[in-house]
């Protein structure tokens, strides 16, 4: 359960009290997620969703997030709306964090995402792509290639404690993707952690997305590579080609990707793994006393990156350019 920061009683009062949502009848923590502190606030005038954002995120960022969500619900991707306070502002300060209350998003996480959903998924997050296109905001992927090596740097003295030969292994994955990650891909707002428990349905249609507190100007193929990783293996982290087929073939009904991109993807793929194993990891290894939180296993993404390994054309995932 993701809550790091607690709330009084008086705080919360006198937060909500700056806003036009009437008076607070619970709040709850969420037992989901593990980036940010998340309450569902009942209120005389309905649900919301109150977020603390704590560790990894930069309060400056906060800004682009939250615009980012009104631009794109302007332009028809259902997503949480930030609600402004009285005074307009949409950021305010509870126990001592950059705090916000967003509109509650109706609908469910998938927990086993089937071919159907992987299809809708793929239309969606091409739907986003273009609709970030005149968004104004500019953030740079903070956790992209660059940043791996420190992040790397941070856990490397105990990284054989979590898989023997850990840290040889991601040292030498880092300098293969260092020397070859790819450059001039068609980029743009991309979602960056677009995993089943952000994508909500209700049925088997998609109802909307959540949390795009990673959200930023990357390559659309490296979202699409993130998506591959989150959706397309099963349980016993075998990967699902036909889902993999389904994930693409609806990204590309709603926008076109280039024989570039399609190259590009094993490679992306890898990447995209090892960043999460290395969110994960570094997570694994500092869970903070306290906490409710559950941390996420980087073993998981250790597998699909060997995965990833092994392949060298995105035709070996049983793609078709
Ligand atoms: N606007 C919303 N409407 C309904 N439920 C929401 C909303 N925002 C968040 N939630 C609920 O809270 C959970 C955690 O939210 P969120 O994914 O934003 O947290 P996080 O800590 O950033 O998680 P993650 O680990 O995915 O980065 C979601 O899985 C969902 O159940
Ligand atoms: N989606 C991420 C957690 C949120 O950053 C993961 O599964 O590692």
């Amino acid at each position: 359960m993701a809550v790091y920061t607690d709330v009084s009683d008086e705080d919360l009062a006198a937060f909500v009290a700056l806003y036009d949502i009437g008076d607070t009848l619970a709040l709850k923590g969420i037992a989901e997620g593990v980036e940010n502190s998340n309450f569902l606030l009942h209120t005389t005038s309905g649900y919301f969703i109150l977020t603390l954002y704590e560790k990894r995120v930069n309060p400056a960022d906060l800004p682009f997030f939250l615009e980012l969500m009104r631009h794109l619900a302007a332009r028809g991707i259902s997503c949480p709306q930030p609600i402004a306070a009285r005074s307009g502002a949409m950021l305010g300060e509870l126990a001592g964090r950059p705090a916000a209350i967003i509109s509650f998003l109706d609908g469910m996480w998938v927990r086993r995402p089937k071919r159907e959903h992987c299809a809708e998924l793929g239309e969606a997050l091409a739907r986003f792509h273009l609709a970030g296109a005149d968004f104004a905001g500019q953030r740079p992927n903070t956790l992209s290639v660059d940043s791996w090596r420190p992040l790397l740097g941070a856990s490397l003295d105990q990284a054989d404690t979590v898989v023997p030969g850990l840290a040889a292994e991601l040292t030498a994955e880092l300098d293969h993707l260092e020397s070859r990650w790819p450059t001039g891909l068609p980029a743009g707002v991309i979602h960056a952690d677009l995993f089943p428990d952000n994508v909500f349905f209700i049925g088997e249609r998609l109802s909307g997305l959540i949390d795009f507190y990673f959200a930023c100007n990357d390559a659309f193929a490296y979202d699409v590579a993130i998506c591959l990783n989150a959706w397309c293996f099963e349980p016993d982290l075998s990967f699902n080609v036909t889902k993999a087929r389904a994930l693409l073939n609806g990204y590309r009904q709603v926008r076109d990707f280039t024989d570039a991109e399609f190259a590009a993807l094993p490679l992306l793929a890898r990447g995209s793994a090892l960043r999460f194993l290395l969110t994960r990891l570094h997570d694994w290894l500092r869970v903070p006393p306290g906490a409710l939180v559950t941390p996420k296993d980087p073993r998981e993404y250790l597998r699909k990156l060997r995965f990833h390994q092994g392949v060298s054309t995105a035709s070996d995932y049983g793609l078709a350019p």
